[in-house]
């Protein structure tokens, strides 16, 4: 491909630095080379010449403001949620409490009211069943220990209650409510969990593709407290130390995927395992473009 061959001296130097496949493709998206043409190329070169898979997601971990990542303008992009201490989510102000640079996180105060989680939970409850993961390899859903849940969906704009918590979350989340999956409810008993993961996912595994497919990658995550935790069960960032105890009607933002498509290692997280009593959550995830199911 001719295209492929003048990028070839270029990339042939950028593999020698040992420079990551987003450097190369935020360098390339400066260029205004169109996206997808720039992967296949990045792909085709890690391919030929290392004869393993371009490190999309094997990025090293750099401290914030210094070193490649941020000449390459990874990751020091601001975040997508709206500036500022309160966010008019539609019909309800919400409190940002803390916020983290990288990977961008956010507490927030005031996301549902108490009656809305009860409700919520109440909705979900004789609709749960044992949690399933993504088998990165086929990409089938399925039944894992690293997961201890039980939990179940509820179909985009499903009644009144769901379309106004799905307008609050695409205020937060700052993205179209097309760009949102289904809201996920997740019910934790004591000794329950999930194990260290990242929400996105992972480009260098086949089973990646089908879920790439329905709307790009997943961008950020929005988890909702239905309750507040006796013991146990916060939401960990292992990575950078970072810790939030549940507490009802309160919610943890968080975004790992930028314009370029490139998404931060630095957001694997956990739910830490529940020491007594129940861990309900509601959560939104958000894709690149409108996702259609
Ligand atoms: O339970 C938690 O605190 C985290 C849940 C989570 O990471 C997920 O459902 O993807
Ligand atoms: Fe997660």
């Amino acid at each position: 491909m001719r295209f492929a061959r003048e990028w070839a001296p270029w990339l042939a130097e950028a593999g020698k630095a040992g420079r990551s496949a987003r450097d190369l493709l935020a360098e390339m998206a400066r260029e205004r080379l169109d996206e997808t043409a720039a992967r296949e190329v990045i792909e085709e070169f890690f391919a030929r010449l290392t004869g393993a898979p371009a490190p999309w997601q094997r990025a090293p971990l750099r401290s914030l403001g210094k070193g490649p990542a941020d000449e390459a303008g990874a990751f020091d992009t601001d975040s997508r949620m709206p500036s500022g201490h309160v966010i008019h989510a539609v019909d309800r102000d919400v409190r940002v409490l803390t916020r983290v640079k990288r990977p961008i996180i956010a507490v927030l105060d005031n996301v549902l009211s108490a009656q809305e989680c009860d409700r919520m939970r109440s909705m979900g409850r004789p609709k749960l069943s044992r949690s399933k993961v993504m088998n990165t390899q086929t990409g089938d859903e399925m039944v894992m220990d690293i997961r201890t849940s039980e939990g179940c969906y509820f179909e985009r704009g499903g009644n009144e209650l769901i379309r106004r918590i799905e307008a609050r979350a695409s205020a937060i989340m700052g993205m179209a409510p097309e760009h949102g999956e289904p809201l996920q409810l997740v019910r934790y008993r004591a000794g329950g969990e999930y194990v260290p993961h990242c929400d996105f996912f992972p480009l260098d595994s086949p089973g990646s593709d089908a879920h790439l497919a329905i709307g790009g990658q997943r961008v950020s995550t929005l988890i909702m407290y239905l309750c507040d935790v006796q013991s146990g069960g916060e939401t960990v960032f292992p990575e950078i130390g970072f810790s939030y105890v549940p507490r009802k009607g309160q919610a943890l933002y968080f975004e790992y995927t930028d314009a370029t498509g490139a998404s931060d290692p630095l957001s694997l997280h956990a739910g830490a395992p529940l020491g007594s009593g129940e861990k309900w959550i509601l959560t939104k995830w958000m894709r690149e473009r409108a996702c259609v199911y």
